[in-house]
Order: structure tokens, then sequence, then C-alpha cells
């Protein structure tokens, strides 16, 4: 590089710096002001003159106490302001930029060019000179998208055309420059190579720097509803999609808080995995979650089916299975609860004391009392309505009653002065002593009181209202909650009754079948255990019944991993989130959950979608593995012919062969040290969580980690995982345990075997005892080493 250009740079980055520097020290004052301002209004607090002996000095006092309160709220705000520019700063000094491009608005303008540099947060001084731009502003994009030349981007007001006449790229330590390069492609492979070469670490890192064209589609799509993103293992699906959440929250900034996004990802361990990403862009983390975890929370007294139950356990017959997670399936339901708006809604009396307060035919006369244009939703409220009332009207012939007497008579002492409200301190009343407290506690007046009756009478009448509305509370709580709504009972007729909603037959099911598999189904449910599948149409239907409208406050909505998702539930996120933009990412060869299912699930989706509004992006070029490892793995697939492997370089995989479990474990341990030496960090991956645990112990003597949980957090070092936790995450070194016959023989282990070899980076090591899976008979014999 031209030695001028580098001067030139160096002085840019001087500048730079140097008014980073002072806007530094600017802040750190600004932040030692607010600091002083606060602590003087916390001292005016003393100036604050009571004056409670009268309406109108009680109502002085209040506004005084109010304005303080203000003043002290503005304060503190500016001052969390300027200790988060004061943060934002001291990480930028570091780096400040890594592109820089310089380019003319319009492509027939001839005059000089602007110059633009792009960091991670934009910078710029008092006099608003924009020293360096965010990389999510419209303008950036250019730097993403093309190379030297006329270029379009999209800003809020419309598309604009660019001539780019120069894309320098930067690498910044601590302030000073150590490589600059000019480029005339997207992103120079160079700077790519270098990113793709580190080490694997428990934590996955932002891609800012070297987003290609492909991803920066998908990271600024703000018109599709639904965004599907189809990509191959390791094509930095996820890796993009949590640079959209970054640039999503900068684009809607002030309208878009994290709080407001939401992620499904695979499992706990990948949440763990991923959370580190947001706050190295300076943004917050959205909400993350598992659909196990979101659909459990809301049946805390059922057991429901874990993801190792799911993947290990859970084999109902295909055909039930896609019947079961089908759209259709979705419709049923809904025509089912629509039907429940003539007849059908099945009750549970209310009981009191043993007894039907409000018995469930009476119930059910005045749910249906309403007429038939009622919503389900309607006829919940006006039900409640009336049951409330209903209640209340009850009260003062409950409280004639022998029972209440009787309670009266065995009142003990505390429990007659809990029920008068004798001695009661309100609730503050010793405890705070500053201006707020005083004033509330003159407006309302003495604290403690006894309370008189006028005659045995009165009292009696008293005591017997309390003790009979406390003992009805709990019904009005029934009441409230729609529990008189009996959603199991409910749930088990519409299985029964479903032949009339569902074509059983075209999915090849009779109705004997299914009867079956009910009896299978209300079986566990006697037992509080419940499979995924029948817990998302459990809740379906249970939202329908009370007439939910979602959480309507979600704008955003991101599911990773989507192939391991059924229609059904998908209809049912879009339903629980009728407000949100869908963005998924999926990859039907790693649909190890769902299988063949999965095949036509992005139809199934779109159909859920204005189809106006759906965007695909596919991905194809792979970041994650050495050509020779996405080689080998997707030869493995069947139709891995969309794969592209990006040219690093690296060892070809190995398959390694013993005659019995001893010499196989002699060959884990030798390659392990291997790997150590080599200082990769080695994932085990055995087929199921007991291969996982036993393996554990065979190397007790090894400093090995066993993850056998999703809520453990992933360690450094030599791990051993069971296949269906390894999604989404990647290694330096993976070795797959027993890939042999004994664990990888079937067909539709296929996209299982790919899933888990793509998790390698570097190396890649097949064990197997006797003779390698036959899944790998379309592997090419030049693509790896056999070693007997
Ligand atoms: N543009 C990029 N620049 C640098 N690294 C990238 C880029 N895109 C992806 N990567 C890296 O490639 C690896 C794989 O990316 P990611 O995990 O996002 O892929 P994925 O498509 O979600 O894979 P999978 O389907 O296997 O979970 C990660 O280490 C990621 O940081």
């Amino acid at each position: 590089m031209d030695e001028k250009i580098k001067q030139v740079e160096e002085q840019y980055l001087k500048t730079t710096l140097s008014a980073m520097n002072q806007s530094l020290t600017d802040t750190e004052l600004e932040i030692k002001r607010t600091n002083k301002n606060i602590s003087d209004v916390s001292k005016s607090w003393g100036d604050v003159r009571l004056k409670t002996d009268t309406y109108s000095g009680i109502v002085e006092t209040a506004m005084s106490v109010r304005q303080q309160q203000q003043m002290l709220a503005e304060r503190e705000n500016s001052k969390s302001r300027a200790e988060r520019r004061y943060e934002v700063l001291n990480k930028q000094i570091h780096n400040p930029y890594f592109a820089r491009i310089d380019f003319s608005e319009s492509v027939s303008e001839s005059g000089e060019p602007e110059t633009i540099y792009i960091g991670l947060g934009s910078f710029s001084d008092d006099d608003n000179r924009y020293f360096v731009y965010d990389w999510r502003a419209p303008v950036a994009s250019i730097y993403y998208d093309g190379g030297i030349g006329p270029v379009e981007y999209l800003t809020p007001d419309g598309t604009q055309k660019a001539n780019v006449t120069l894309k320098r790229q930067f690498q910044i330590e601590d302030g000073v420059i150590v490589t600059l390069f000019d480029t005339e492609e997207a992103i120079g492979d160079a700077m790519l190579m270098n990113a793709l070469s580190g080490e694997s670490s428990t934590k996955m890192k932002s891609i800012v720097t070297t987003i290609q064209k492909e991803q920066n589609k998908i990271i600024r799509n703000t018109s599709a509803d639904l965004l599907f993103v189809q990509g191959a293992a390791g094509s930095g699906k996820t890796a993009a999609v949590l640079q959209r959440v970054a640039y999503l929250l900068y684009r809607y900034r002030g309208k878009l808080t994290s709080g407001q996004v939401v992620l499904f990802s695979p499992n706990q361990l990948f949440n763990d995995y991923i959370d580190q990403v947001l706050p190295e862009l300076g943004e917050q983390n959205m909400i993350q979650m598992t659909f196990y975890q979101y659909a459990s929370r809301r049946l805390p007294k059922m057991s429901v089916e874990t993801l190792q139950e799911r993947f290990e356990l859970d084999h109902v017959n295909n055909r039930l299975a896609l019947a079961k997670g089908s759209v259709d399936m979705f419709n049923a339901v809904t025509n089912y609860a629509n039907s429940l708006t003539r007849q059908g809604m099945k009750f549970r009396s209310i009981m009191f004391r043993g007894e039907p307060f409000i018995a469930k035919e009476r119930m059910a006369e005045i749910y249906y009392q309403y007429n038939e244009n009622y919503k389900l939703s309607q006829r919940l409220d006006a039900t409640r309505d009336t049951l409330m009332r209903m209640l209340s009207s009850r009260i003062g012939t409950e409280m004639r009653k022998d029972w209440v007497d009787l309670e009266i008579e065995n009142l003990s002492k505390e429990e007659y002065d809990e029920l008068v409200g004798a001695g009661r301190v309100r609730m503050g009343d010793n405890e705070e002593n500053d201006a707020a407290a005083v004033t509330r506690r003159t407006q309302l007046g003495a604290g403690e009181q006894e309370r008189e009756f006028s005659s045995e009478k009165a009292e009696r009448k008293f005591l017997a209202k309390q003790i009979t509305t406390r003992a009805l509370k709990p019904l009005a709580r029934q009441v409230r909650r729609a529990s008189f709504l009996n959603i199991n009972a409910q749930f088990i007729e519409f299985l029964h009754e479903l032949p009339r909603f569902f074509d059983l037959a075209a999915y090849q099911l009779s109705e004997a079948e299914w009867q079956t598999h009910v009896e299978h189904v209300v079986a566990n449910l006697k037992n509080h255990q419940m499979s995924l599948a029948d817990t998302t149409l459990y809740l379906y239907l249970y939202d329908l019944m009370t007439g939910k409208h979602g959480e309507r406050d979600i704008r955003f909505l991101f599911i990773d991993e989507v192939q391991d998702y059924t229609p059904f539930q998908l209809a049912f996120l879009k339903f629980s989130f009728p407000l949100a933009k869908f963005t998924v990412l999926g990859d039907l060869n790693q649909a190890i959950f769902t299988k063949d299912n999965a095949a036509n699930l992005q139809e199934d989706l779109a159909s859920l979608f204005d189809s106006e509004r759906v965007d695909t992006v596919k991905l194809t070029q792979t970041y994650r593995s050495t050509q020779q490892i996405t080689d080998f793995t997707k030869d493995i697939l069947l139709g891995g012919q969309d794969i592209e492997a990006f040219n690093r370089n690296g060892e070809k995989p190995t398959v390694k062969i013993a005659d019995n479990e001893t010499e196989l474990l002699n060959k884990l341990r030798q390659q392990l040290q291997q790997n150590a030496k080599d200082q990769d960090s080695t994932a085990i991956i055995t087929k199921t969580l007991a291969d996982a645990k036993l393996l554990a112990q065979q190397l007790a003597d090894k400093n090995v980690t066993l993850i056998q949980s999703e809520n453990q957090r992933l360690a450094l070092g030599t791990i051993i995982v069971p296949s269906y936790l390894a999604k989404g995450l990647e290694f330096d070194a993976v070795v797959i345990w027993h890939a042999d016959w004994t664990r990888y023989a079937a067909e539709d282990e296929r996209r299982l075997l790919y899933t888990v070899a793509s998790r390698a980076m570097h190396r890649l090591t097949l064990l197997a005892e006797k003779s390698v899976t036959p899944l790998l008979d379309h592997v090419g014999a030049e693509r790896y080493e056999v070693e007997k």
C-alpha cells in the first residue's frame, strides 16, 4: 500500500481519536455535573416545607414533593444518557471504524466524491461533523452490497443511487491501524478468511465487519411479514439474523425496544451460546426462549415432553405425527371451537364446602342464554359477570348458615382482631419518614384504631359477612380465571370428535387407528404427561375457548431451526403473536425431529401470510467449516448440490475404525490428545444421552465436561454432548462417537449425521466400530482418510 495513503489514513484516525477523546472528557464532566446536581436536589429535600394542617397545605406539600421528584428523575435520566455515551465511546475509541467508502450520490454526477467511515456506532462532534457512520445507517449498506461502480441502496425515502469509487478496509487495534487494504469486491475474501480461521469459543461473535451481500438482504429487509431464510449448515443464518435484530433496533429506535423482539431458539444451550452478540454490537438482548419453555410454562401441572424425550422416545407413527402437526389439524381445532358457540362447551361445577355451589348444568344454561352472534370470548365475559353477581347475591343467604355461626364461635382472639381490623397498622405507617409518607399519613388520618360495634347483633352480622366473603373468595378467583371451563374434558372430546372436523383418510389414517391413539393420549393426560404436539393443540384450544388475542406487543419474532417445528406449531405462534413480523431460519437437511414431515413446511408457513409479503432468501455459501469438511458433509446428503464450500483449506475428515469398543475408546483418547496438542476445542458428539453418560464415565480420568441438559453452560476444552443438544453450535474439532450402523443406519438418520458432522470448523473425526456407517454410501472415497 502506498505510503502516502497510509499517512493520510493515520492522520484521519488521529483526528478522529482526538475528537473522541475530547468528547470522552466532556462526557465525563457532564456525568460529574449531573452527579452534583442530583446530590443538590437530594439535599434540597430538607427545604420542602411540610404544611399539613390544611387541605391547601397538603396539596402544596404534595406538589413540591412532586416537583423535586421530577427534577431528580430528569437529572438521573441525563446522567444515564451520559453514562451510556461514555461507555459506548470508551469501546469505540479502541476500534473506531472498520471501513471507508468514497462515493458520489448520483451515478451521473462527476463532482467530488463523499467519504464516509463505517464503524460499530456513529460518532460526531459538537459541530455535528460525522467522523464515523453506524454500520446500520442506510448509506453503509453500500459497503456490504457491492464493489466499485454504480450501486443502489434503500433509504427511508426510497431507493438512492450512488457511484462508488473506493472501498477500503481497516483493522484497527487499540487505536492503531494494523492493516488496511482496498478492495473491489463486496467484502474482501482476505478479511473473511481472517475472520473464519480463528478458534471457536463458547460464545458466538458478531460478523459486522464481514457481512455478506446475501446476508445484508436478510438484515435490512423491512418489507416482509414473513422472511424465510433457507440455508445450509454453517451458512451464517444465525449470525445474520442476530445482526438483523441489532439493525431493527436501530432502524426503529424510539419505537421498538428489545423487549418487543422474541427469538425462539432450539435449546437453552444455544441461548447461552449467542447471548453476547447483541451486547457486543451495543444493543440489549431480545427475549429468548425455546418452544418447550413457551408451552410448558403455561401448563405448570403438566409434565411436557422434553427435548430428549421428543428426540429419543417420541416415535408415534409417522402418519399420526404428520396429521397432528398439520395446518389441517389447526383448522380443525378452529372449526371445532367455532362449533362451541352453539353447543358443547364443557363445564366444571363450582364447588363450595363439598357441594356444587353453581352446578355445571346451570352454568351451561347461563353460557348459552346469549344470542347466537356472541363469540366465545364475549360469551365467556358475559358468563363471568353473571357468575360474579350470583356469588355476591349468595353472600346474604350463606351468612345465615350454621357453619358461619360455628366459625364465629370458634374464632381465636387473633382471628377476631384480624377480621375486625383492630390494631391494624396501615402500610408504611412506621416505615418511612420522608415528606411523601408524612403527607400520606396526614391525608389518611390516624393509623391505629379500635373498631366498636353498636350492638352484639351488629357485631355478629359484621363477622358473618367477613367470614362468608372470605370463604367465597376462592370461588371468585375461579370465576375470574375461567376455571369453570373444563378444558381437559373439552380437549378429550375434541380428539374423539376429530373425524367430524378432519379428513383422516387424507393422512392414510383409519378411524379405529385414531381412536386407539386417543386412548393413549388420554391415559398420558391422566398421568399429567403430554407430548409437545398435544400440548400445542391443547393450548390453542384453550386460547380459543377463553378468547385470548395473543401477545400484541411483540413486533418481531424470530424462529431458528424452523425445520423442527410442525406447521401446527407455527400456525399457533402466528396466532399467539398476531402483530409480529416473522423471520424464520431453517435447513430442511437438519430436520432431526420432524424428519420428512418438514418437506412442505415452507409452503405451509407461507400460506398463513399474505403472499405479497413473503420473502425468501437462500444462502448456499457455507462459512463454518473448511472446504474439505463441507465437501464431505454435503455428500452425506442426497441432495446437497446447493451447498458451496468457502475456500478455506484444512485436513480431510478421518474415519477411524476399531474392532471393539475398548479399542475404539483408545482411538478416541489418542484423538483427544492430538486435538489438545493443536489447541482445538473438541466436542465428542454421541447419538443419545445414554451414550454420552456412559462415555463420560469411561473418560472419567480425562478432563471432559458432560453436557447432559440444555440448562448447562458450554465449557471450553473437551465436551461430550448428545446430538440433539449440539444443534446450532460449532466447535474447532468434532468427534462423532459410534459413527457406525449401531447408531446411524436408517435412512432417516442421514440428516442427523449431516447435522452433527457439520458442527466441525477445522477437524472432523468419525469413530466406528467394525465398519463405518452405511450412510457414507454417497461420499466419494477421496473425500476422507480411513484409518483401521
Ligand atoms: N459474513 C460472515 N463473516 C464471518 N463469519 C461468518 C459470516 N457468516 C457466518 N459466519 C460464521 O460462520 C459460522 C456459522 O454461522 P451460523 O452459525 O450463523 O450458521 P447457521 O446457518 O446458523 O448454521 P446451522 O444451520 O448449522 O446452525 C459462525 O462461526 C459465523 O460466525
